[in-house]
C-alpha cells in the first residue's frame, strides 16, 4: 500500500553568521511516497544537506511543516526524533561514519540492538548481496572505501527503514565502485520497501533514481 513518507509544506530555514541571516530554504514543498527514489541536485551551498538535516530532525525549521509517516513533527521532542531515526530512518553519508574499531557484524548489529532486535535473516541477505560475507569479522577500518560504503548500506537498511537519506554516498568512491554501490543500494532498498532521498552532484548517480528534484534559490523544482 502506498503511503506518504515525507510531506513538506512551506519549509524555510535561515542561518546567521553573526552579522547577517542567510535564507537557505524559502518555502520548500515536496513529498516522498512509498517506493519513491529521489535524487536531490543543485549548486553547492544551496541547502541540500540542510534539507536532509531538517527531515532527520538534526536541524529545526524557522517556518513550515514536516510530516513524517503522516505525523506532524512540529511538536516532537528529542525522544520522538530519536525514535523516528532509529526505527524508520537509514542514513548513508559520503564519510562512511562507521564505528571503525568494530568489525562489520557489530557495526550492523549495534543500531538493531537499540531497537531491541538482533541479527536476522534479512541481514544475511544484505551481507550476501553486498559481497561482505567473507569480511564479517574484520574491523571496518581494515576495509576498502567501497567495502566500507557497502557496510554503511547494510547498516542503514538492516531494520528495513521507511526512508533512506543519502548524502553524496558515492562521493569518496571511484566511478566503478560508485556505480556498483548505487545499483546495490537501489536493489536492496526496493527489497526492503525503503524510499530513498539522495543528495548527489553526480549525473550518473542521479540517473539511478526514479525522480529528480533541483534545489536552487531556496526552492525545490521537480
Ligand atoms: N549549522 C549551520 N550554521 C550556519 N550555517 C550553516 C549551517 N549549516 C549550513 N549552513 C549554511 O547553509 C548553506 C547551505 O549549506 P548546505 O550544506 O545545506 O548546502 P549544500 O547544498 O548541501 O552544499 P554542498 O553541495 O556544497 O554540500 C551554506 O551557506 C552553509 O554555510
Amino acid at each position: 500500500m502506498s503511503q506518504t513518507i515525507v510531506e513538506i509544506t512551506g519549509l524555510s530555514k535561515s542561518f546567521s553568521d553573526g552579522e547577517q541571516r542567510h535564507q537557505v530554504l524559502n518555502g520548500v514543498d515536496l513529498s516522498v511516497a512509498t517506493g519513491d527514489t529521489v535524487a536531490l541536485t543543485g549548486p553547492s551551498g544551496t541547502g541540500k544537506s540542510t534539507l536532509l538535516n531538517l527531515i532527520a530532525g538534526f536541524e529545526h525549521a524557522d517556518a513550515g511543516h514536516i510530516k513524517l509517516l503522516d505525523q506532524e513533527t512540529h511538536n516532537w521532542q528529542d525522544r520522538q526524533w530519536s525514535h523516528f531515526r532509529r526505527a524508520e530512518l537509514g542514513m548513508v553519508f559520503q564519510q562512511f561514519n562507521l564505528l571503525s574499531p568494530l568489525n562489520v557484524r557489530d557495526n550492523i548489529t549495534f543500531p538493531l540492538s537499540l531497537l531491541g532486535k538482533s541479527w536476522q535473516p534479512w541481514c544475511d541477505t544484505l551481507i550476501d548481496t553486498l559481497g561482505l560475507s567473507t569480511v564479517l569479522d574484520r574491523r571496518v577500518e581494515q576495509l576498502s572505501g567501497g567495502q566500507q560504503q557497502r557496510v554503511a548500506i547494510a547498516r542503514a537498511l538492516a531494520h528495513k527503514p521507511a526512508l533512506l537519506l543519502a548524502d553524496e554516498p558515492t562521493g569518496n568512491l571511484d566511478q566503478n565502485a560508485g556505480e556498483q554501490v548505487m545499483a546495490l543500494l537501489c536493489q536492496l532498498a526496493a527489497e526492503a520497501n525503503t524510499s530513498i532521498l539522495m543528495v548527489t552532484h553526480s549525473e550518473t548517480c542521479a540517473n539511478f533514481m526514479t525522480r529528480r528534484w533541483h534545489l536552487d534559490q531556496g526552492t525545490v523544482h521537480e
